[in-house]
This record gives C-alpha cells, sequence and structure tokens, in this order.
C-alpha cells in the first residue's frame, strides 16, 4: 500500500513527495499540473470549466493509484478525497450543478469499487497531512509563481484560497480512512533546512515503524 500526502495549494505536497520518496527509495506519483491543458481554463472560466477539471483530476488520479499500488510506501501527492472536497467546495460557489456533482459523485463511487484493494484496504497506508496557515499558502503561492495561481491576477481568489483552507480543517478532522497524521508546515522548513527536514522524515518514520510498512 501507499503513503498519501494532503493538504491545500502550495503546502509543500509535490515537495515533500520527492524528498520521502527518495529517503524511503520509493517513487512519488505528481499530481497532473503543468502538463494539464484545464487547469488554466478553469481559472480563466472556472463556471465553464470545473466540471470538465474534476473529470480530468479523477483520471489522472485513478490512473496514478493504480501505478502507486504496486509497491509498499509509494507516494502519492495528493488523495482521491481531497478532489472531492474541491468539487464540492466550487459546486457550492454555483460553479457546478447538482446534476453534474450527481454524476460526480456516482463516477467517484464506482471507480472506488473497482480499485483492486482487498476489501478492508480501500485506502492508504497512512495520510500525511500538510497544515499550514492561510499566509503562509499565499506565500508559497507566490513564491512557487503559477501566473493563474496569483492572487493579484484575480480579485476572488483570496476568497477562494480562505474557504479552500477553512474546508480542509473540517475534512482532516473527519478524514477516517486509514491512519492520519498532521505536519505543521508554517514550522517545518523541509525545502531548504536540513534540520527540520530531518526531523520531518522522522516523524513520518516512527508512523510507518508502528504500521509495520517500515523495518
Ligand atoms: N515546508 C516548506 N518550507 C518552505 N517552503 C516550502 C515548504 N513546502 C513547500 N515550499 C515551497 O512552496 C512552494 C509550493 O510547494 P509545493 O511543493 O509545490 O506545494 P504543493 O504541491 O502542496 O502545491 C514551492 O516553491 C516550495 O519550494
Ligand atoms: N478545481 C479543482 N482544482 C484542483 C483540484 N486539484 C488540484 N486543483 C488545483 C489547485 C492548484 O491550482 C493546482 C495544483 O494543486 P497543488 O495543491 O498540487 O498545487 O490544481 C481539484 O480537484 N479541483
Amino acid at each position: 500500500m501507499m503513503i498519501v500526502l494532503s493538504g491545500a495549494i502550495g503546502a509543500g505536497k509535490s515537495s515533500l513527495a520527492g524528498i520521502l520518496s527518495e529517503h524511503l527509495g520509493t517513487e512519488a506519483f505528481y499530481e497532473q499540473v503543468d502538463n494539464n491543458p484545464v487547469l488554466p481554463l478553469f481559472y480563466k472560466d472556472p463556471k465553464k470549466y470545473a466540471f470538465l477539471l474534476q473529470i480530468y483530476f479523477l483520471n489522472k488520479r485513478f490512473e496514478s493509484i493504480k501505478k502507486a499500488m504496486v509497491q509498499d510506501n509509494n507516494v502519492l501527492d495528493r488523495s482521491i478525497y481531497e478532489d472531492s472536497l474541491f468539487f464540492h467546495m466550487n459546486a457550492d460557489m454555483g460553479r457546478a450543478t447538482p446534476q453534474e456533482v450527481k454524476v460526480y459523485d456516482e463516477l467517484l463511487d464506482n471507480m472506488m469499487q473497482e480499485l483492486p484493494y482487498a476489501a478492508s484496504k480501500k485506502a492508504p497506508d497512512l495520510l500525511v497531512h500538510l497544515d499550514i496557515s492561510y499566509d503562509t499558502m499565499i506565500h508559497r503561492i507566490e513564491k512557487r509563481g503559477r501566473s493563474y495561481e496569483q492572487p493579484d491576477q484575480d480579485p476572488t481568489l483570496p476568497e477562494y484560497y480562505k474557504q479552500l483552507l477553512a474546508r480542509y480543517d473540517g475534512w482532516y478532522d473527519d478524514y477516517d480512512y486509514s491512519p492520519k497524521m498532521k505536519l505543521n508546515c508554517d514550522k517545518y522548513d523541509f525545502v531548504e533546512n536540513l534540520d527540520d527536514r530531518k526531523k520531518v522524515l522522522e516523524l513520518i518514520d516512527e508512523q510507518l515503524r508502528v504500521r509495520g510498512t517500515l523495518k
């Protein structure tokens, strides 16, 4: 089974996926972002593209999960459960119709049933949640510099990001598909600070040892 990272935009999932998979000698599976043709369209016209983007992500995520499952401790840089969080938030903002939500929810449910896990293991071994504050989120989004995500390009984005973070709090508390742990990623700079990186890897190793997937 695999390790899944969760967290809002800019939390550090892709960065940690690379660091963690290298540390464990496993493979990282990244979300389709820079080569995603629908994502920039979504940011330009969310109402028109929210549903298409969701189907795009669901398809790619499913593909990654199937590939990642073949080896213990492969790392996925976002969970399939968060896709639903994004879509339901966008739907609540009027960017998808109730019919689209119904189709998406049923498709997701159907696809989850197709995953060739044993019936009791339809979930990752461990979910590592990267928790960040709003200020850190904005700082990291600006640092990374994807043009369509920049708050100064679109005055509606700060509110979108705030709502997303607020939903993540409840989402993590309710998440019960697998064991989970939370990292304070305002505090740990595992990208540039090697002591912080070591500490974060130790915290994750400890959880994997308890679960028996790290000797
Ligand atoms: N813990 C951290 N401390 C400092 N900078 C970070 C941290 N995590 C990520 N970053 C930086 O923030 C930006 C977004 O990180 P990224 O890994 O792409 O996030 P995500 O995949 O969650 O959207 C990148 O520029 C990365 O170098
Ligand atoms: N509307 C949705 N947007 C999504 C979804 N998954 C990711 N995204 C967006 C958010 C970012 O702009 C970008 C990449 O996310 P990172 O957190 O990896 O930076 O894609 C989704 O399901 N729906």
